[in-house]
């Protein structure tokens, strides 16, 4: 059983997964609707394997990722379920793409050309054309870009148009203006094709929760599934219950007691004003418990403590509210008693949005997988082989 040796640990509880997947799924409320787990980014910190078992155990149809590495890896892993790669892959990898049954996405037709000289003769390139309708990130801007790739795509036997989508730039902002212009150039592109491809997608979150007529056959979460708002304005109005998947614990290492006037930290920047307990935990911004997060408040014994002086690369010093042992558990991200530290409080306190939070804790720090209420895995990628 894989184990860790530092007190410092996130656990990711994959009833409350399970749970967002469903109430999303009774929410969508239609059975052909086929829903793309969104899992890139190592599942926003999740843990990307795990995530991807249980959200398939939970109904979800396939996986996206944000590009091949990731697919490959998830296939390595044992992973059957249809694969989507959201960003752009190199021309000379779509062997590799074949090869592992990974669906690529496409938008340009010099790529395309470029990618049917390197397939094999016997390659199946399963493609998804990306439209921008006004993310201005990757895509087809307009209709015949479109119609051109279409009858490409359909000259090259290797190729296989499996899906066409968009993506929303504004679709967790509750004024939808320019998210309908977006739906209805989305609309106008699938009009001039020939046949629509097996998938037609364009939902993220806040489209899935928000706006049925941008669901067409298929949609892609992430952010929902692990529990998330897609965005503040949308907290108010979310029409199914969310509940955080990613906490984050740690134990006390050391406990002191300072005088008025002794100083914690790099820099002796903080200096007690009276006698106080001090506590020490091992996580730093090492471990993505960044330098700004000084001053966050953290769970002891059930009480708000704040983090005292400059953070650390592996530890940090908290404010304790009385004498306590070391091994006491810390609770940074979750609930200890009535006491709460939300994703978002800590994406408020860095002045960032709550996807950024789970991503950016490190892999040093091990992922606990709670199912039933219990721990049934643990990953710590410091001492898995490979
Ligand atoms: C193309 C695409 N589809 C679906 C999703 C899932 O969005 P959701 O997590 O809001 O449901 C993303 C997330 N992409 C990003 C999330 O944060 N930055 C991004 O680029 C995406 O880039």
């Amino acid at each position: 059983e894989t184990q860790f040796f530092r007190d410092t640990w996130a656990e990711i509880n994959l009833d409350h997964l399970t749970d967002n997947i469903k109430n999303i799924k009774r929410h969508i409320a239609s059975d052909e609707m086929k829903m793309f787990a969104v899992v890139k980014a190592n599942a926003y910190g999740h843990g990307d394997l795990q995530v991807a078992e249980a959200a398939l155990e939970a109904g979800v149809h396939g996986l996206a990722v944000a590009f091949l590495d990731e697919a490959v890896s998830l296939r390595k892993g044992g992973i059957e379920a249809p694969i989507l790669v959201l960003g752009a892959s190199r021309a000379q990898d779509v062997n590799l793409a074949s090869d592992y049954n990974v669906s690529l996405t496409a938008f340009d037709l010099d790529w395309l050309k470029e990618a049917s000289k390197h397939l094999k003769p016997d390659a199946r390139l399963k493609l998804h054309i990306k439209c921008d309708t006004g993310m201005g990130r990757i895509g087809i801007r307009s209709a015949d870009e479109l119609k051109k790739i279409e009858s490409y795509i359909h000259s090259i036997s290797q190729f296989e148009m499996e899906g066409i989508f968009t993506h929303y730039a504004t679709a967790d902002e509750l004024d939808d203006t320019y998210l309908e212009r977006q739906l209805g150039k989305f609309n106008e592109m699938l009009a001039v094709l020939d046949e629509r491809p097996e998938y037609v997608h364009s939902s993220n979150s806040a489209a899935v929760l928000r706006k049925p007529d941008t669901h067409f056959n298929a949609v892609r979460v992430g952010i929902a599934m692990y529990g998330l708002t897609p965005s503040q304005e949308m907290k108010e109005v979310l029409p199914v219950p969310l509940k955080e998947v990613f906490s984050l614990y740690s134990r006390l290492i050391h406990t002191k007691e300072i005088k008025a006037g002794d100083k914690i930290s790099y820099g002796a920047t903080y200096e007690a004003s009276e006698n106080e307990w001090i506590g020490t935990i091992p996580i730093g911004y090492a471990d993505g418990w960044i330098r700004k997060l000084q001053g966050q408040e953290v769970i002891v014994d059930g009480k708000r403590s704040p983090i005292v002086g400059r953070i650390c690369m592996d530890q940090c010093m908290i404010s304790l509210p009385l004498p306590l042992k070391t091994g006491e558990k810390v609770t940074l991200i979750g609930r200890d008693g009535n006491e709460a530290v939300t994703i978002d409080e800590i994406a408020g306190k860095l002045e960032t949005i709550n996807y950024e939070i789970p991503c950016i804790i490190s892999a040093r720090v091990p992922r606990i997988y709670i199912r039933d209420g219990k721990p049934v895995k643990v990953t710590n990628k410091l001492l898995s082989s490979g």
